[in-house]
């Protein structure tokens, strides 16, 4: 148990704020823990199932006194909310952030930042199709990934403190500069979380030609695959309209190599078939050799394949 910070202010209280008020309290990582979201009902919420030490009815109220600031609201909403409790930070204090994109954050957010306040946008690599207060765990950022992305001139000492918040909630942490960010995150987080919108849209337009045997009769494949596509839609409306170039540049790429393999399909061509997923089944298995993939079982001996 360390206390890295005395006051922690969480605004927005979903999935990750809730996740990271558990780890927070599991680590001992903060004397106070005050929380504000937007709607009554939440605080209300939060309030019924012990989320936060104090649930406040203003953000100006929560972020009062507060060390460490962290917005955990939808990107769209970030540039806002700082507006709005920009003339309360104490001064000395941090302000970070959870956001799935980081340049648009950065842009949104940094202007509002008043002198002698640190921002150090950052985005922890862990979450699940849910969202809400009452979806946090503590465990959701055990050895996933938390990337920092300090903003020229960032104050080294508010760095240690805020890699020692997350590494005390369980994260490893690097650092990663936004434009580089917003790409890699386009590969492996948006573009994923598009396709699979896309394939339960194509699912349901043909419930009419199969009777909803599609959704009824959802094999493994498809369940696995879409699981995604259950998360919360302001927050990936506001990710693709602020990721706007890197995922686009990635969705031409996949596009390009779809219809490779549709071609292949259609001339029978099994040989390109074989070859790309011989190929593409070695890159995904050595993520898991890699131990990257934090989601495979680990029965305390590291990870195992599955
Ligand atoms: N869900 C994930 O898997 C995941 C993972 C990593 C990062 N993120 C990022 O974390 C942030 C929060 O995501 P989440 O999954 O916790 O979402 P969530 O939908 O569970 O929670 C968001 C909360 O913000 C509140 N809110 C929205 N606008 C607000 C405003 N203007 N002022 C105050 N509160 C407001 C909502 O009412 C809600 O309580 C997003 O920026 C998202 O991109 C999400
Ligand atoms: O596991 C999931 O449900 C997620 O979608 C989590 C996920 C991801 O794509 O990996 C989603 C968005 C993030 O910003 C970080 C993590």
């Amino acid at each position: 148990m360390t206390q890295i910070y005395d006051r922690v202010a969480l605004i927005g209280l979903g999935l990750i704020a809730s996740s990271m008020f558990w780890a927070i309290k599991r680590g001992g990582l903060a004397g106070e823990v005050t929380g504000y979201a937007r709607s009554a009902q939440t605080r209300e919420t939060a309030r019924k199932i012990g989320l936060c030490d104090r649930i406040c009815e203003s953000a100006e109220e929560a972020v009062k006194d507060a060390d460490l600031v962290v917005l955990c609201v939808p990107v769209g909403a970030m540039g806002g909310v700082a507006e709005q409790i920009a003339p309360y930070l104490k001064p000395g204090a941090t302000v970070s952030d959870v956001g799935s994109v980081k340049a648009a954050v950065i842009q949104a957010v940094g202007p509002h930042i008043p002198e002698g306040v640190h921002f150090i946008p950052a985005h922890p690599l862990a979450g699940t199709e849910h969202s809400g207060p009452e979806s946090g765990f503590a465990t959701l950022f055990d050895n996933r990934w938390c990337l920092l992305v300090p903003v020229p001139g960032t104050d080294p000492a508010a760095m240690e403190h805020l890699r020692a918040l997350w590494e005390g909630c369980g994260a490893h942490v690097d650092e990663m500069e936004a434009e580089h960010h917003d790409l890699v995150l386009a590969v492996t987080s948006h573009a994923p979380h598009l396709i699979a919108y896309t394939m339960v849209g194509v699912a349901d337009d043909l419930r009419r030609v199969t009777d909803s045997e599609v959704i009824k009769y959802s094999a493994a494949g498809f369940r696995d695959f879409t699981r995604i596509a259950a998360s919360d839609p302001t927050m990936w409306r506001d990710v693709f309209l602020t990721n706007k170039d890197a995922t686009l540049e990635i969705l031409g790429r996949f596009t390009e190599e779809l219809f490779a393999l549709q071609r292949a399909i259609r001339m029978g061509d099994g040989e390109h078939l074989f070859d790309y997923f011989t190929r593409t089944r070695a890159i995904r298995r050595g993520i898991i050799e890699a131990g990257q993939d934090t989601d495979a079982p680990d029965f305390g001996r590291g990870k195992v394949a599955r």
